[in-house]
């Protein structure tokens, strides 16, 4: 992206930004949109969201347009690119490797990424950021980060790369700072390239550069249009169209969609395309002993589309286990309203659980009967409610691994010893919605992680310690895009992988298990 530095962002609040600062006062101190990204990336220092705290940030400093864009973009640009930016710091100090203080190392971060990243002339990235560093931590610093900056500025990103590459000699160490991943994480997605049946030994070097460059690249919102609640026209209005990913899912190329009146009250909401498949599958399968739901033929609405069989619904049971902040819930509660069903949505957090209420909210406004929230621990409703359900999310908390492009900050956070403490939470919440789920019902345990621990792992382990009463169904038949046909490569089966670099979906894995 180009650089605004403080121009035409509508002509009147360029006005305003400009009059509020003579010119001596804004070589002193940073524009506006460097302030905000340097903002949300101190307050992720402090462990915040980025997704969440750029939003607020943005509203506070009145950036709109294309300064927000570039705010934006300078935020998370930095953030995934922390650690090929970082080597390029150390190597460009001196002496190298000196230490620097985190918010130092933060401004030189965004200098950086204005350099090598981002289409910014290198003497407006230079000057802007010492002036951000003056304003936020001082003189010194100013004079510290306009002299590494300087030395970045010599070399084009190729060379950089080049010269900080050059010591590293493992294939995987290469890949990380290549493409700013932790190690631990390069290693874990080639695991489960191949492990998911995804890659071969021969492709998987290639496979597994497309997926960290997916990674780094920022992905269009995909919209959700929840069925039977009448969105589509608005977002059709505003410019959005449809997604072949699934036959709810729809684009917006431009513009935010968190003004459109159908996302402030329900009807629609941002979720990847992924997601929307997996709750679609689980209401699309076909429930043992169960009768023909007659207005699955007629129906036109979005998930209904292709499938026009039986799939039970009249009266059905449905529970999503893990339902917070509740994107799915809100896609399956309207499909359950429409074939007929009861939607539980349980979340163990209780702030979580108002989420779910929200997002819920435009189907509970007209169907108070059918979807209901509570807040408990999802292990226990095995022994509270057993063989009480016709159909089981389970979408497990996991590392989130399958969304890093969504989330760029974490990559960083994320330890290995995170598996260790998943690994049996997401067994016992499987294992408790296996109980939980009547003969001939479904579960349909999701991560949004391909890596094998929280994934094919756990499948299995789960199905082990219940012979003979569960048996996992191939779910890639039921992951049907917009035109009914089902998505190609996502594994040898029962299970699915969907893959950012693939499908341009996050990557989720799915497990369809029936219960006997
Ligand atoms: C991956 S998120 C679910 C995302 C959600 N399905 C959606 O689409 O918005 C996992 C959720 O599980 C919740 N969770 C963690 N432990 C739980 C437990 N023991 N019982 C129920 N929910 C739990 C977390 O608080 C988190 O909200």
């Amino acid at each position: 992206m180009a650089e605004g530095d403080g121009r035409g962002q509508g002509r009147r609040q360029g006005r305003r930004q400009r009059s509020a600062q003579a010119p001596s006062q804004r070589a002193r101190h940073g524009d506006p949109a460097r302030g905000a990204a340097y903002s949300v990336l101190r307050a992720v220092a402090d462990g915040g969201y980025a997704n969440l705290v750029l939003p607020t940030v943005l509203r506070n400093s009145r950036l709109q347009g294309r300064h927000a864009a570039f705010a934006t973009e300078l935020t998370y640009g930095t953030l995934r690119m922390q650690g090929l930016y970082d080597a390029v710091v150390d190597a460009a100090v001196d002496p190298p490797g000196r230490s620097i203080d985190p918010a130092v190392r933060d401004i030189l971060r965004l200098g950086t990424h204005q350099l090598l990243g981002m289409r910014v002339p290198d003497h407006a990235a230079v000057s802007a950021t010492v002036a951000l560093a003056r304003q936020h931590v001082g003189a010194g610093a100013g004079g510290f980060v306009n002299a590494v900056l300087r030395r970045v500025s010599e070399r084009s990103r190729d060379e950089w790369l080049e010269r900080v590459l050059e010591p590293v000699t493992d294939p995987v160490e290469r890949l990380a700072l290549q493409h700013s991943h932790p190690a631990w994480i390069v290693r874990a997605l080639r695991a489960g390239l191949i492990g998911h049946g995804s890659s071969t030994a021969e492709s998987v070097d290639a496979d597994l550069s497309a997926l960290l460059e997916a990674h780094n690249t920022a992905a269009l919102p995909t919209l959700v249009v929840r069925p039977g609640l009448g969105a589509e026209e608005e977002l059709e209005a505003a410019g959005a169209v449809p997604d072949p990913i699934a036959p709810t899912a729809w684009t917006m190329p431009g513009g935010d969609p968190g003004q459109l009146a159908s996302v402030r009250d329900g009807r629609a909401a941002v979720q990847d395309g992924g997601s929307q498949l997996l709750a679609l599958a689980l209401a699309g399968a076909t429930t043992d002993g169960q009768t023909e739901h007659a207005g699955d033929e007629t129906e036109h609405a979005a998930g209904e589309t292709h499938d026009k069989t039986a799939r039970g619904g009249d009266g059905e049971e449905w529970l999503d286990l893990c339902a917070g902040p509740g994107g799915k819930a809100g896609l399956l509660a309207a499909l359950a309203v429409h074939r007929g069903a009861r939607l539980l949505a349980n979340e163990v957090q209780p702030h979580r659980a108002a989420l779910v209420r929200n997002t819920l909210r435009a189907v509970r406004e007209r169907h108070p009967e059918s979807v209901s929230v509570v807040v408990g621990d999802g292990r226990e409703i095995g022994e509270t409610d057993p063989g009480r359900f016709d159909r089981v999310l389970v979408d497990a908390p996991c590392t989130g691994l399958g969304a890093l492009r969504r989330r760029p900050e974490a990559r960083w956070r994320r330890t290995p010893r995170d598996l260790a403490e998943l690994g049996p939470l997401q067994r016992d919440l499987l294992a408790s919605a296996i109980e939980a789920t009547r003969a001939g019902g479904l579960v349909l345990y999701a991560t949004c992680s391909p890596h094998l621990a929280e994934t094919e792992f756990v499948v299995k382990d789960v199905l082990k310690a219940f012979p003979g009463r569960v048996v996992a169904e191939d779910v890639r038949p039921l992951l049907l895009d917009r035109a009914g046909e089902p998505l190609p490569d996502t594994g040898p089966g029962p299970w699915a992988q969907l893959w950012p670099h693939k499908h341009g979906t996050d990557g989720m894995f799915l497990a369809l298990l029936r219960v006997r």
